[in-house]
């Protein structure tokens, strides 16, 4: 199969050649034929009219010679003379006759050509005139053949052709002779007597000037031959033999001849009169010369034709096919996509192809810009592609013209569709906008309007879409018009994401923001700011009274430090529970942190508020079940009341703090209503923070000491220190006035460190002035915060050292609180206190929830039983059991005891009775000064001896 770029080269040629070379050839063919035939004509023409011209010069010459004989014929002398029968005879008369003849023939002599003139009579007499004088030499056998002949012509002048001339002494051998025979009319017969013969001889060379004046073609051949063949005239001696075979052969018009390799065109003029044959052969070639020139000039034309057809199919190759086949070849090589797409064809020219070229090259301009732009496309295909797929969010495009809708699989999914199984039956716009929920669409609607008129430079909503389980799920919807040319829009697109999570977060958020992660109550924040707005609306409706209470626990913080932090969380939990039904809903319930609750009352006329306060103390105030253990508890309520004008939430909730710090002041577990008083209360606590400080420094502290007796033998064992302030204006002030400030305010190191150091130096004092010699022990309280204290133990051994403290002389007390908070530090510390050789008893026993077993894993030297079981155990059985149990289990673990706040004689009975070692209380000693101390040490065998009479 031939390429295409051969095919056309092939068809070109092919066309060119028959559209220019062929009609050239056949023009070619046509005109050397043509002309071929007019040369031949115009050649047998030529031929005709030189052999014509030449005969009838020829025949002008021959008709002067026979003019001649004519003449010598006519002339009468002559005829007479030779008619003279006696000439002959007489020699005189004979050379008369010849002088005469002579004469006479001389004057015909003029005539070019003639060589000679020969009359020979009858007689035998020669007359002669010509070229030679001599004529004894004459060659009668040819005169006479001459007269034989011209006696058998019926002619007047015979023509002999070439003879030998009858005068051989002629230096022309050769001559053309015509010959005429004299008559004269015999009187006798009556008949014509020849008497003589006229021999006219024509000089050959003359009569060959005469020929060769004829303008013959080159190579052509003339010639004459007489009757006989003889050849009177030839251009060509060789050609003699060619023109006298063809004679032989006979002629015919126009006829060819082949002769010494040539071919010649043989043309005769038959000489009729004469019986001669002028003969002309013209060769072919010379003949043919023009039409060979038409041969050449047609061939060369042809070859030139060719040429021009090679050179313009070379053209035609190089600047038309050449990149025509460039262009099929890119085109083969771009559909088999292996074409280099920088690549282009050269442009050369200005021309059509170029043209096309040139568009060829824009064309792969266009293809690689296209191709670049559909590799970017594929490329942003393929990222949208990976996109939908790893996204999670669903795409949708909505074609604003045609008012449809497409929604990519992953909306589908959305929707809670299967999107192979669970397509949307329409790709209506409704199918999403219907599935919004009812709250939103207006929403929507405005947000996607906003952004078509431009306002909004993207479409944003959130919003909830129904699925197919019929839940709505929160949707993130972003979407960005697509303008025409005129500005209007036609297409709007963008995605949906699932925020139904940061939703669900934003809500835990806000909820968390707002509300106390434990009780799920709301928090701090949330009720300020919903207590501020309580505030702002009641400030335009001051018959609107609401009332915020502000509750703590009572024991929480034992109960989160003796049963842990998980058993403190149960407990606010149930607290909340408990508190939440005592409200309504229209109350707001809050937890502050910690223990502390707030609770908004609005609506609270009529005393309202003191109806819940007491209600929840009731509730709170019930046992509850904690960590498999019954918990007491129980609140103290502070209320701050909206008719005293509040602007500011934080006041009124501070000012029910300060009330319910009132409450628990008075005891716990009630409620007290805030007054201004109460915030004057707290001013003083504050400044009794600042008088404390200063008492320190001031000594205004004094310790008192409570003695504790023997229970069996009802002597003095010891006493315990309790430290007063000695107010400058306020007289003395009990622990329970001050500590706790103390606690609070970190005073308590100084004044704890004041009251070991005081206590230690007076009683090392009484040792040495009062009891010397007695085994008594001094018993010094220690707050939590001071038993957790290193500097303690690092005051400790200097005190017992300075002091002179014996083991066992010392002891510290500690409550239960102490050991919960950190067992495995506590019992570190008590350890580290017992081996400088002091005691640590554990003081208010039963108030605190460690259990009883617990006891075995702490060292402690004594339990004090708490004095609120000790003034009750004669009337209250509970309380005796507990007493019992207590001292059951002390003993069990070889603990003695004390008991506290014995009263009566009856309780220390019982308790005598119970087998408790120690006590102290009002009963028995009440605390007592220094002196009052000293004086009972003194007397401490009198006293102990009429106490024991006293029991
Ligand atoms: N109703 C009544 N009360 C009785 C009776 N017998 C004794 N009391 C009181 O019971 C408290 C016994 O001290 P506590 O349990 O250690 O309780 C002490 C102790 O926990 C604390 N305290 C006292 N002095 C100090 C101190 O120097 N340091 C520390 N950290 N706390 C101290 O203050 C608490 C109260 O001390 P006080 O007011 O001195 O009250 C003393 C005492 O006066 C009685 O028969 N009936």
């Amino acid at each position: 199969m031939l390429n295409p770029g051969k095919k056309i080269i092939v068809r070109f040629v092919g066309l060119m050649i028959l559209i220019s070379v062929l009609p050239l050839l056949l023009i070619g063919l046509i005109s050397y034929q043509a002309s071929s035939q007019a040369m031949q004509e115009a050649e047998q023409r030529y031929a005709r009219t030189l052999l014509q011209n030449q005969v009838e010069r020829l025949s002008s010459q021959l008709e002067q010679v026979e003019n001649l004989i004519a003449n010598i014929s006519g002339v009468e002398d002559i005829t007479r003379s030779l008619n003279d029968k006696n000439s002959s005879a007489d020699s005189y008369t004979h050379l008369a006759t010849q002088a005469r003849i002579g004469y006479i023939l001389n004057g015909y002599l003029s005539l070019k050509g003639l060589v000679s003139i020969d009359i020979f009579t009858e007689g035998g007499a020669h007359y002669h005139v010509g070229d030679t004088l001599d004529i004894s030499a004459a060659r009668l056998e040819i005169k006479d053949q001459i007269k034989q002949q011209a006696l058998a012509s019926d002619k007047q002048v015979y023509w002999a052709g070439v003879v030998d001339n009858v005068n051989s002494t002629s230096r022309h051998r050769q001559v053309l002779t015509a010959a005429r025979i004299l008559k004269v009319l015999d009187r006798e017969t009556m008949q014509q007597q020849p008497i003589a013969v006229i021999l006219v001889n024509y000089s050959l060379d003359y009569l060959a000037q005469q020929f060769t004046q004829a303008e013959l073609l080159q190579g052509s051949q003339l010639a004459l031959l007489d009757q006989f063949g003889n050849v009177i005239y030839q251009n060509n001696p060789t050609g003699n033999q060619l023109l006298i075979r063809y004679i032989h052969q006979g002629f015919h018009e126009g006829m060819f001849a082949d002769w010494q390799d040539n071919r010649y065109l043989v043309q005769e003029q038959h000489l009729e009169a004469y019986n001669w044959h002028l003969i002309s052969a013209v060769p072919e070639s010379i003949l043919l010369t023009g039409v060979r020139d038409i041969r050449q000039i047609t061939l060369s034309l042809l070859v030139l034709g060719l040429l021009l057809v090679l050179f313009a199919g070379g053209l035609f190759f190089r600047n038309i096919l050449t990149p025509i086949r460039a262009v099929v070849s890119s085109f083969k090589s771009l559909q088999g996509n292996d074409y280099d797409l920088n690549q282009r064809l050269p442009v050369k020219g200005n021309d059509e192809i170029t043209e096309l070229v040139r568009w060829f090259n824009r064309f792969l301009d266009n293809l690689a810009a296209q191709k670049e732009s559909e590799a970017a496309l594929r490329e942003s295909e393929r990222r949208y592609e990976l996109v939908v797929n790893a996204t999670h969010e669903g795409l949708w495009d909505w074609n604003l013209l045609e008012d449809t809708l497409y929604l990519s699989p992953r909306f589908l999914v959305l929707l809670g569709r299967d999107p192979v199984t669970e397509p949307l039956e329409t790709n209506s716009p409704a199918e999403w906008l219907e599935r919004i929920h009812g709250d939103d669409l207006q929403s929507v609607k405005q947000q996607i309007e906003l952004h078509l008129q431009g306002v909004a430079p993207h479409f944003e909503s959130e919003y909830r879409l129904l699925q197919k389980d019929g839940s709505y799920r929160w949707v993130l919807s972003h979407g960005l018009v697509e303008l025409d040319a005129a500005g209007e829009p036609v297409r709007m697109a963008g995605s949906h994401s699932d925020i139904s999570d940061r939703k669900d977060a934003e809500s835990r958020l806000r909820h968390d923001a707002f509300h106390d992660n434990l009780t799920g109550l709301s928090n701090r924040a949330w009720f300020t700011s919903y207590l501020a707005k309580t505030i702002n609306d009641t400030a335009r409706q001051k018959e609107q009274a609401f009332a915020v209470l502000f509750l703590d626990l009572d024991h929480f913080k034992m109960v989160n430090d003796t049963l842990g932090h998980s058993a403190g969380d149960q407990l606010l939990i149930e607290v909340s529970a408990r508190l939440k039904d005592c409200l309504r809903n229209t109350d707001l319930l809050a937890r502050l942190g910690g223990d502390e609750f707030v609770i908004l009352l609005e609506h609270s006329d009529d005393f309202h508020y003191i109806h819940v306060a007491e209600r929840i103390l009731e509730a709170l105030v019930r046992p509850y079940q904690i960590a498999e253990q019954e918990v007491l508890s129980g609140g103290s309520i502070g209320i701050a009341l909206s008719h005293a004008g509040y602007s500011d939430p934080d006041e009124m909730i501070r000012d029910a703090d300060i009330a319910m710090y009132q409450a628990k002041l008075s005891g716990k577990n009630c409620y007290v209503v805030f007054d201004e008083d109460m915030r004057e209360h707290l001013v003083q606590r504050i400044n009794t923070e600042r008088e404390l400080s200063k008492a320190i420094k001031d000594d205004q502290l004094i310790l008192h000491y409570q003695p504790v007796i023997n229970l069996k033998t009802g002597q003095i064992a010891g006493c315990e220190a309790l430290v007063r302030w000695q107010h400058p204006e306020k007289g003395l002030l009990n622990p329970d006035q001050f500590i706790p400030i103390a606690e609070s305010s970190n005073l308590i190191h100084p004044l704890g460190q004041w009251v070991l150091e005081s206590a230690c130096r007076q009683w090392c004092e009484w040792r040495r002035t009062v009891f010397c010699g007695l085994e008594l022990s001094l018993s010094v309280n220690l707050s939590p915060v001071q038993f957790y204290d290193e500097g303690l133990l690092r005051i400790l051994p200097g005190l017992l050292s300075k002091y002179q403290f014996s083991p066992g002389e010392l002891a510290l007390e500690i409550t239960e609180t102490v050991l919960i908070r950190d067992t495995r530090k506590a019992a570190r510390v008590i350890d580290k206190i017992k081996a400088l050789g002091v005691e640590v008893h554990l003081d208010d026993f039963g108030t605190g929830y460690s259990s009883l077993s617990h006891l075995s894993e702490f060292p402690i030297d004594l339990i004090k039983i708490d004095r609120s079981f000790v003034m009750q155990c004669v009337e209250s059985k509970k309380h005796h059991r507990v007493v019992s149990g207590i001292l059951n289990l002390a003993h069990e673990l070889d603990l003695p005891c004390i008991a506290e706040g014995i009263e009566t004689q009856d309780q220390l009975w019982q308790l005598q009775q119970q087998g408790c070692e120690y006590g102290q209380g009002y009963y028995i000693y009440r605390p007592l000064n220094v002196e009052q101390m000293a004086k009972v040490l003194n007397t401490r065998e009198a006293e102990g001896q009429e106490q024991e009479a006293t029991y």
